[in-house]
């Protein structure tokens, strides 16, 4: 399983975690990334950890004032990123420009989406992998694998039937090693979390309980 931690715009120390995210990927050989805000992305790169942007806008190089270059997350050391996440939903056209721009970047590229049907057109838009996330599970205390297995399950099917190369992940209200266990039997091959560990007071001990059954 992979195991991506969003830490979203909260107000944790994104080197406190990802120094704990890089050590517990080591020790444990699960692949974990982080994900901060893009003005950390150079530092966070920096610990050693796999790092993933939150958000690249689909234009190069050019008079974009405010827009998220994927060229410089690149450049920053991010390896890979979120698109499309559901607090930062684009529309269909800039979701293709972004998984554009992303790939002319040497950018993995993971794009979210709320439901099967919408992980159908994501996937039908050739990223690396797309990620189910139901809005009113996000940020809960009820994993999605608990409180909606059909969706994780319907999500694999609908990705499977454009495109099989296509990864599906599923998030909101993953927080212990058991929801990322049962995620994975619903056929998932990766997670996305935030506030289990940005939020935890010891981010490094919610990411070993994350990882102990795997
Ligand atoms: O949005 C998410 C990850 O991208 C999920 O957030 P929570 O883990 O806080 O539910």
């Amino acid at each position: 399983m992979f195991i991506l931690v969003n830490l979203k715009a909260y107000p944790c120390d994104p080197i406190e975690v990802a120094t704990a995210a890089r050590d517990v990927a080591e020790a444990s050989g699960v692949r974990i990334a982080v994900s901060p805000q893009a003005a950390d992305v150079a530092r966070v790169a920096d610990t050693g950890v796999e790092t993933w942007a939150q958000h690249v806008d689909p234009n190069g190089h050019g008079s974009h004032t405010g827009s998220t270059l994927a060229e410089a997350v690149a450049e920053a050391g991010a390896t890979g990123t979120l698109i499309n996440h559901s607090e930062k939903r684009q529309t269909l056209a800039d979701i293709d420009g972004a998984v554009r721009a992303a790939e002319r970047a040497g950018l993995e590229t993971c794009v979210c989406a709320n439901n099967p049907a919408q992980i159908g057109a994501a996937a039908a838009l050739g990223p690396d992998s797309v990620a189910v996330e139901p809005p009113a599970l996000i940020g809960g205390d009820v994993s999605v694998a608990t409180a909606d297995p059909g969706i994780v399950e319907d999500a694999v099917a609908a990705a499977a039937a454009v495109d099989d190369d296509v990864d599906v992940y599923c998030g909101a209200g993953i927080s212990s090693g058991d929801d990322v266990a049962t995620a994975g039997e619903l056929g998932a091959t990766g997670i996305l979390l935030a506030s289990g560990v940005a939020k935890a007071d010891d981010p490094r001990s919610a990411l070993e309980a994350l990882v102990e059954p795997l």
